[in-house]
């Protein structure tokens, strides 16, 4: 058993949409394939992997690093020891050789891409759908409903409160009950604006969290604390710049109701900084670490093993970057839930074909591997790729 290549291409996932900090406008991701020499049910095991969104493509460290030191490892230093899979512990371990530590730039969005698509063969190897796999290697019953969100509300060209309204309104016909908008793209006072026209538009359907993208220096984080704090909010999410943690717990004296942050947090060592020194609350606070941009699975495991020792539950996790991966973690797993975003980053993000949310959430289908197979327009890209 073997991997005998490894595929890559920059794909475009633009939009033009802005949030507090960045436009999409020239967005990529990374498509990653590792093509096995393993059959099941007639066809060649391919493991498919993409690099969520926000940091756009890896192509470079993905070539001229981590590719080649897969393929040119002794093939059996990369399976599990009775033989029968690939093992994603060591294929990791390979991956990282030679990489010192600290620094985690975005290396980790290259190697989490590789790892998604090492899981995604590892499963169809199984011949399980991963979150499964994932409950049966912790001893832990699956839960294949799965909580979703709906993230948008963008700044955007022309786009007005009524525009605003309208997108929620939308989430909430197909079946959400938790949105999610920008804020810190415009003045207080108009980001205040924004934030009562949804909260009229959505009542007593569903609630609403904010996200401010990382923009706002204390004295900002702290008057829009004062401003959100009337308002009956889902969570005041990424206040200040990712690794300031003080930053963090400081506003923390300030609002009570639930932060969320860690989607820019992208290694175990900053996820158990966050807890060490961010003041996040493990009875209300909600942590959004994304394993794709974040080292993979292998790393994201880890994660959960701070998280336990400083007493958080995995509960208090809804990944950002609304793709299946996450889904999977959180049915196997035991994760809080899941981001989405119903009409971005597509074919990417998203559900299989069919699957629906009902009262914010959806249902696992029972594919094997990740279940990117099941979503047509996502596999057609994946495929042509490498099959
Ligand atoms: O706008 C982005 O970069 C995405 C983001 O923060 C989120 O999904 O929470
Ligand atoms: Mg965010």
């Amino acid at each position: 058993m073997r991997i005998v290549d490894v595929c890559e291409v920059t794909k475009p996932i633009a939009s033009p949409i802005r949030n507090a900090y960045i436009d999409f406008s020239k967005m990529t991701a990374s498509l990653v394939a590792v093509v096995t020499d393993v059959v099941r049910d007639g066809r060649r095991v391919v493991g498919y992997g993409f690099n969520s969104n926000g940091r756009y493509g890896q192509g470079g460290l993905i070539r001229e690093r981590f590719k080649d030191r897969i393929l040119q490892a002794d093939p059996n230093s990369l399976i599990n020891d009775t033989g029968t899979n690939l093992d994603p512990h060591k294929i990791w371990s390979t991956m990282m050789m030679n990489e010192k530590p600290g620094g985690h730039g975005e290396r980790s969005v290259a190697v989490g891409t590789i790892d998604m698509a090492i899981w995604d063969a590892v499963a169809k190897i199984e011949g399980k759908p991963l979150f499964r796999m994932l409950a049966d290697m912790k001893g832990r019953e699956a839960n294949p409903r799965v909580f979703v969100y709906a993230a948008g509300g963008y700044y955007y060209p022309g786009k007005d409160n009524s525009a605003l309204r309208k997108e929620m309104r939308g989430y909430l016909d197909r079946g959400y009950n938790v949105v999610k908008m920008k804020i810190g793209g415009a003045s207080i006072d108009e980001d205040r604006g924004r934030i009562e026209s949804v909260l009229e538009e959505i009542g007593s359907e569903a609630k609403l969290a904010v996200d401010a993208n990382g923009r706002f220096d204390l004295e900002t984080g702290i008057a829009y604390a004062k401003m959100l704090r009337y308002y009956p909010l889902s969570w005041y999410e990424e206040i200040g710049d990712p690794l300031d943690y003080a930053l963090q717990a400081a506003i923390s004296e300030f609002y009570d109701a639930p932060m969320a942050t860690g989607e820019n947090l992208f290694s175990h060592q900053d996820a158990r900084n966050l807890l060490r020194y961010g003041g996040m609350r493990a009875d209300r606070d909600f942590l959004q670490f994304d394993c794709a941009l974040s080292y993979g699975l292998v790393e994201y495991l880890r994660t959960l093993d701070v998280l336990r020792q400083f007493g958080w539950s995995p509960s208090r996790c809804i990944p950002h970057g609304g793709h299946q991966m996450s889904l999977n973690i959180a049915a196997g797993l035991g994760l809080g839930g899941n981001e989405s975003y119903p009409d971005l980053f597509q074919p990417y993000g998203g559900f299989p074909d069919g699957v629906n949310v009902i009262d914010g959430h959806i249902t696992m289908p029972e594919l094997p591997g990740i279940g990117f197979e099941g979503k047509s327009d996502l596999i057609k890209v994946m495929r042509e790729l490498a099959e």
